[in-house]
């Protein structure tokens, strides 16, 4: 099964594989035409009832594949206005071709005649809400005909995900639905078809960029809405808090406080004006700290718990101690990997090991990428959290759902990358489900590793990532009116 929006991601990555989606289109015009030949006898008349947007483009192709039935397409609305550039040019591959074409201006005057089976090509997954006109008008003119309805991806008006109709909705007798099943068709009378259309297993394996597509960023959101986060680090160290911090805030966080020793606070203040920093006392994290930090965590959208804390027995108690307690969403990275599986917690977590660290937790890893694949997801499982195992093919999974980030580049063995990696995967936990979180945090932080090495090749450092992420994480247009 699955949903809308990640059929779109599978689609945008099957694309950045190099199958573009005009192929795909082709294919699911192929298996329509396939389905339409099932249920009627050659020379039998087929009214397709076609929609503006890519659901309407897979029957233009059907059309094509259709000579032995007497085929009639009937747009709805003006050609000028059909949505995508495939779609438009499958339509218009028809009128060059001369196909019996009719183009309905008012959905009053659709006129399906009596065929022997009708197409519903009008709305697929692109849908949102009750059926517009001149939509809604003729679902109720399909309703009302006596032709058996074969429904395109998913009946028009019928929501994919869930099956609920808002208003009005084709009543389908069989649905053909493409690349794999949809949760909204299971209760519906229809029978249903799903066809291979050719999407390889790797749009679905491999993080890419329509996995990016579960962040969007509400226009008229406000201050904190897009995550308040909370960077507990440092001590020994002072560059590695301040790294998660800049690339939490690079990554799109909107708040982001850094709690670390006041030995080192100054020097992390001094890395940035953007960062709101909080001195702990004395010069490493210890279980004294754990009530204020608990107390400055509840607020939080996300923690990122770890970067250069160090590995004193008193910081690893203090660590302890705070996910005694946590019940929120908390990215652990570092030593403060090895106190997880010891820990019982009703906290949240995306652990991000590299594979010595997962070792250190207990976990298993294996030269083979797919082998150890299967070693995290077991692993995960056991934890019950997310893992994000760092290597040249990271692997994320929560033990039941698993995906592979082969972005990045040898450039990023260099220290503090997964620093950097950290605070990204925190921006994101705190607004995305964990599993999404890790898997763009995993692709967009090695996509900036890859945007830095084509310019600067293996003199690539963790500071540079930062810069690169947005244009790594930018979707195009995405700042809305710019
Ligand atoms: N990988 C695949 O599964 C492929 C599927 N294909 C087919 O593409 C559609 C989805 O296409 P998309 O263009 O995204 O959307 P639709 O055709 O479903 O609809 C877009 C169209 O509808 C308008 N619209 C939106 N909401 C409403 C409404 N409530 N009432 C009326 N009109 C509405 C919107 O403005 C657009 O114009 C999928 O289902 C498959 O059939 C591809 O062929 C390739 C691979
Ligand atoms: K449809």
């Amino acid at each position: 099964m699955i949903t809308s929006r990640r059929m779109a991601a599978v689609d945008e990555n099957a694309e950045a594989l190099g199958v573009p989606r005009k192929q795909l289109m082709e294919s699911s015009g192929n298996a329509v035409a396939r389905e339409v030949r099932s249920l009627a006898d050659d020379g039998a008349t087929v009214a397709i009832v076609a929609g503006r947007g890519n659901n309407g483009g897979d029957a233009f192709v059907a059309a094509r594949f259709l000579k032995a039935y007497d085929v009639t397409v009937h747009l709805l609305g003006r050609p000028e206005t059909i949505s995508t550039d495939i779609a438009r040019e499958n339509w218009e591959a028809l009128q060059h071709a001369e196909f019996d074409t009719r183009v309905v201006r008012d959905s009053q005057t659709l006129d399906l005649d009596d065929p022997d089976l009708v197409v519903d090509a009008m709305l697929g997954t692109g849908v949102t809400g009750e059926l517009r006109e001149p939509e809604a008008s003729a679902a109720e003119a399909m309703n009302r005909n006596s032709a058996t309805v074969l429904a395109v991806d998913v009946p028009s008006g019928v929501d994919a995900d869930t099956g609920d109709s808002e208003g009005v909705a084709v009543d389908a007798d069989h649905v053909v639905t493409f690349h794999d099943g949809k949760p909204g068709l299971s209760n519906l009378r229809a029978t249903v078809v799903v066809s291979d259309i050719g999407i390889p297993t790797a749009a679905e394996r491999f993080v890419g960029p329509g996995d990016l597509n579960v962040v969007v960023r509400d226009p008229a959101s406000h201050k904190g809405d897009n995550g308040d986060i909370l960077v507990v680090g440092g001590g020994p160290f002072s560059g590695a808090p301040a790294l998660s911090a800049q690339a939490a805030l690079r990554a799109g966080a909107d708040l982001v406080n850094v709690a670390c020793p006041e030995d080192v606070a100054d020097a992390v203040r001094g890395y940035s004006e953007n960062l709101i920093v909080h001195d702990l006392d004395g010069d490493h994290l210890r279980p004294a700290h754990v009530d204020e930090l608990l107390g400055r965590a509840e607020s939080k959208d996300a923690v990122v718990l770890g970067p250069g804390l160090g590995s004193a027995d008193e910081t690893l108690d203090a660590v302890e101690q705070f996910f005694a307690e946590f019940e929120g969403t908390a990215v652990v990275d570092a030593d403060a990997l090895q106190v997880v599986p010891e820990v019982d917690t009703d906290a949240t977590l995306v652990c991000t090991p590299h594979q010595g660290e997962l070792q250190k937790m207990g976990g298993e890893t294996a030269d083979d990428w797919e082998e150890r694949a299967e070693l995290v997801e077991v692993f995960a499982g056991d934890v019950g959290q997310t893992l994000l195992v760092k290597g040249a093919y990271d692997i994320v999974s929560d033990g039941e759902q698993t995906r592979v980030s082969r972005t990045g580049n040898a450039g990023m063995t260099v220290g503090g990358t997964g620093d950097v990696l950290a605070g990204v995967t925190g921006a994101l936990a705190a607004t995305q489900e964990p599993f999404d979180a890790a898997c763009v945090a995993a692709w967009a932080n090695g996509h900036a590793g890859d945007i830095v090495a084509a310019e600067r090749g293996y003199g690539l450092v963790s500071t540079d990532l930062p810069d690169a992420l947005p244009k790594a994480m930018n979707r195009g247009g995405e700042v809305e009116g710019v």
